[in-house]
């Protein structure tokens, strides 16, 4: 996670924070199991200034009873083992941090976002089986930011100058470190051989995944930054969108934890030595925060709704190309690229499912004469006639395509040749029937009789078990071409199937 060099200059580093001596004989209390609240007596009682301290938490509003404790053992019975090893490393960890000195970071607002995010997790993670540990997670989260500023003072601190969040710091830690002060911190009390818990969720703080505690150690670094960053408004939106997004937890719930942070100010703000004044009505500001929230959801629907409509067009547009690039621009049948295709394709299908094929080629006659007469855009016009034709007359399971100049194809999957005979007479009659169409556009002939538009069209079906099976596709068009051409040889305007059986049309 650490990259190699950096780790080496973390190793090498010997102005890294260290925990005071008795943190360390605390730990091993800690890490004892047969060891009780009664061993933490003598050593506390050697830091006179750290018995009081834990004294007065303990007769702080958050262990408030009836009768305050007057001694150390009192103190100790009501915090527990667990919380007591948590609060004599907390003031060990800040009389570190009190004993470091530096021009450049503010150790101040440091110090304020670790006690803010010890108080919040307090809150948030009310009733956890580990509250106590989550506590001084809390506070250590930003340990990193101390270690980097170490081994890199000059670099680090432009970095810090430049972020305006938290988040923007990260970002900008690991670009230049590859890793961010999370990574860090997490070595630093893996050095300081805290257990594997702290590791573990000051590693994950600014992106938790999965993890609960994580989580919470998250959040309660946003929630500190209501009293740190210079922006509180924009601060809010961040709390309540993270507070919904990995803890589902609403506005009104952020409301209760900010107020019970709010209340307990004072007396954290004396135990831990620091100024923790409101710089600003923070109840006042989730609602102003709610407001925002609630404006930007409008704004992110209607900025999807127009993305949604945007989508949509250029669906169609992709759709509308996608036919553009399969159709014929003039006949609007398909073009021959695609007609290939989708005849290869019904050729497979035919002899993976064992059922006939038909294909009829149709090849209008005398089409040349009709431009030299007519001229081009007649042709045209009748091009763009017979498109038509195909279009309606042909079923929807079948496929029309323009195979060259005036040369069409009729993919018939599923139909034998008799089927394919019938619909090529009823083509017929409705290319002859052209003439009206025509005769409006002024295609006469000299002696004003109509111009009669004729086609001649072969037949040629591959099915199942056949004498002389046509081994491809090619081999299937060339027989329907061969019977066109035997078409156009009996005299043109008439249907000849491969088989040789011919369909007269009487022309
Ligand atoms: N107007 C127009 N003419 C085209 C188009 N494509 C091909 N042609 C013309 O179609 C004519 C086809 O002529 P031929 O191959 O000799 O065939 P035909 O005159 O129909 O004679 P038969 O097939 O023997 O009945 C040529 O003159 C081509 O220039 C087109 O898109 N528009």
């Amino acid at each position: 996670m650490i990259p190699e060099s950096l780790q080496k200059n973390l190793n090498q580093c010997r102005t890294l924070p260290t925990l005071p001596n008795i943190a360390l004989q605390v730990m091993q209390v800690a890490r004892d199991p047969e060891a009780g609240i009664g061993d933490l007596i003598p050593i506390l009682s050697k830091d006179p200034a750290l018995a009081a301290k834990v004294l007065s938490t303990a007769n702080s509003a958050y262990y408030s009873r009836q009768r305050p404790c007057d001694n150390l053992t009192q103190a100790l019975n009501l915090l527990g083992l667990d919380m007591t090893v948590v609060l004599t490393l907390s003031f060990a960890f800040a009389n570190t941090l009190h004993q470091m000195q530096s021009s450049a970071l503010d150790l101040k607002k440091f110090w304020k976002r670790s006690v803010l995010s010890a108080m919040a997790v307090r809150v948030l993670a009310k009733g956890h089986a580990q509250a106590d540990q989550l506590f001084l997670a809390a506070l250590m989260q930003d340990i990193g930011i101390l270690a980097l500023h170490e081994i890199d003072p000059q670099t680090y601190v432009q970095e810090v100058q430049q972020a305006q969040t938290h988040m923007q710091l990260v970002a900008a830690e690991m670009q230049t470190y590859h890793c961010d002060h999370a990574h860090i911190g997490a070595w630093l009390v893996a050095a300081w051989k805290l257990p594997t818990c702290y590791v573990d969720w000051i590693g994950q703080s600014h992106a938790p995944g999965d993890s609960l505690e994580a989580k919470y150690i998250y959040l309660s670094g946003a929630l500190a930054d209501l009293w740190v960053r210079e922006d509180p408004l924009e601060a809010m939106s961040e709390v309540l969108q993270v507070a919904a997004e990995s803890l589902d937890l609403d506005a009104e719930a952020m409301q209760a934890v900010i107020e019970n942070v709010h209340q307990h100010l004072p007396e954290a703000a004396q135990i831990f030595g620091v100024n923790l004044e409101d710089p600003i009505d923070m109840l006042e500001l989730v609602q102003s925060a709610k407001d925002l929230l609630v404006e930007r959801n409008l704004r992110l629907m209607q900025q999807m709704a127009h993305y949604q409509q945007e989508l949509q067009q250029l669906r169609s547009h992709h759709a509308e190309l996608h036919q553009q690039l399969q159709r014929d621009p003039l006949t609007q049948v398909y073009n021959r690229g695609h007609i290939s295709q989708l005849l290869e394709h019904a050729y497979q299908q035919a002899k993976a499912t064992q059922t006939p094929l038909t294909l009829m080629f149709i090849d209008l006659d005398h089409f040349k004469k009709i431009n030299d007469t007519f001229g081009h855009q007649t042709g045209d016009e009748v091009l763009k006639i017979t498109g038509q034709i195909l279009l309606s007359m042909v079923r929807k399971t079948d496929y029309a395509g323009r195979y060259g100049g005036e040369e069409f194809l009729v993919i018939m999957p599923g139909s034998y040749a008799d089927d394919a005979g019938k619909l090529a007479q009823r083509l017929q009659t409705a290319f002859a029937q052209q003439d009206t169409r025509l005769a409006q556009i002024g295609c006469t002939l000299e002696n004003q009789q109509p111009l009669k538009v004729t086609a001649s069209i072969g037949i040629a079906t591959w099915e199942p078990q056949q004498q002389h099976p046509m081994t491809s596709v090619d081999v299937l068009v060339a027989c329907a071409d061969k019977a066109m051409y035997q078409a156009k040889s009996s005299g043109r305007n008439c249907v000849v199937c491969y088989s040789n059986h011919l369909y007269d049309t009487g022309h």
